[in-house]
């Protein structure tokens, strides 16, 4: 399974600036989108048992890709996916771990990360994903018919701790979001 580079820092990707201010969207990343649009949505695509994938393993303390709860979402502006959200949480976890994830459906993880005192945030990471990556083929079957014909893109990743559970989110960015900000400054100069 190809696994990606995930870095510290952003520059180390060769993001375009406006995508490098989106991977480095310092606090909730569904409150930024919203900030974007008139009308955000989650859609849930699945969340359910699943093997996690091997870039995943580690970074949720597990030696090699086991089961584990596995969501995944796309986030949409205004109608238009500009996130693919995955989303582990190893089956060791309990229920107190992570309280609210199981009912979550449509409503934003981040939601019930970004506001629970409990709640501790690790460090960003950012990879660029090439072809033959799994959350490649996992954006194209998401977005099917649509996808676009790109064979790389720009990720990043953190994990999460609340009491002993841990939790890993991945955001892929699809190249729409570039259009919020565009259609974020019309509106604002359509306005004046
Ligand atoms: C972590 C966040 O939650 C977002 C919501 C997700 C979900 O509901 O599955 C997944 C990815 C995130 O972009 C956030 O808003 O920053």
């Amino acid at each position: 399974m190809r696994r990606a580079r995930w870095l510290a820092h952003p520059a180390g990707v060769g993001a375009p600036a406006v995508m490098r201010d989106w991977l480095t969207t310092p606090g909730s990343l569904t409150a930024r989108l919203i900030a974007h649009s008139r009308q955000f949505r989650v859609q849930k695509l699945r969340q359910a048992g699943n093997v996690c994938l091997a870039d995943e393993a580690d970074a949720i303390g597990l030696a090699r890709p086991r089961r584990v709860w596995e969501r995944e979402v796309l986030l949409r502006c205004d109608g238009q996916p500009v996130v693919y959200g995955h989303t582990v949480v190893p089956m060791s976890a309990s229920a107190s771990d992570w309280p609210l994830f199981s009912a979550l459906g449509e409503r934003s993880l981040g939601t019930t990360l970004f506001y629970d005192p409990r709640v501790t945030r690790g460090a960003l990471e950012f990879a660029r994903l090439r072809p033959g990556h799994p959350l490649v083929a996992r954006v194209h079957a998401a977005l099917g018919r649509n996808a676009p014909a790109r064979d790389t893109y720009f990720a990043r990743r953190c994990v999460y701790r609340r009491r002993q559970g841990l939790l890993l989110v991945t955001e892929v960015f699809l190249p729409e979001v570039l259009d919020l900000e565009a259609a974020a400054f019309n509106m604002n100069t359509n306005t004046k």
